[in-house]
């Protein structure tokens, strides 16, 4: 197994155990959100990749599926945070499992517009 490999599983291994803090309080999701934040990201300028966090994003909702079931899972936004900025924003348009961002920094330069104008 590579190290990229081992990196993907210890990841979701530290999604689900957080995640399942949450999935054994709470029954009703249709106000819950949930934002994938690489702690190697948040305010360093360094973003997950658009693939790498698309793939990460599936298998949260994948597990979510089989706790909540698949219809609540698929309509649980999952935000993507860690410097998303202007510059990668458009990158994130196409994955379909990254429902928007969670966005610390760049929120409060001009350039928040712009991440903005790309989900549209
Ligand atoms: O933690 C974050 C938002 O809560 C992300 O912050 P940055 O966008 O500055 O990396």
């Amino acid at each position: 197994m590579n190290s990229s490999l081992k990196q993907a599983g210890k990841t979701l291994e530290v999604c689900t155990r957080q995640l399942k803090a949450v999935t054994d309080l709470v029954k009703d999701w249709t106000n819950i959100v949930v934002a994938y934040e690489p702690v190697w990201a948040i305010g360093t300028g360094l973003a997950a990749t658009a693939d790498d966090a698309q793939d990460i994003h599936h298998q949260i909702r994948e597990y979510l599926a089989t706790v909540i079931g698949k219809e609540q899972a698929e309509a649980t936004r999952i935000l993507y945070g860690g410097s998303a900025n202007a510059k990668n924003a458009g990158s994130f348009k196409d994955k379909v499992d990254v429902d928007g961002f969670l966005v610390g920094g760049a929120s409060l330069k001009p350039e928040f517009v712009e991440i903005i104008k790309s989900r549209q």
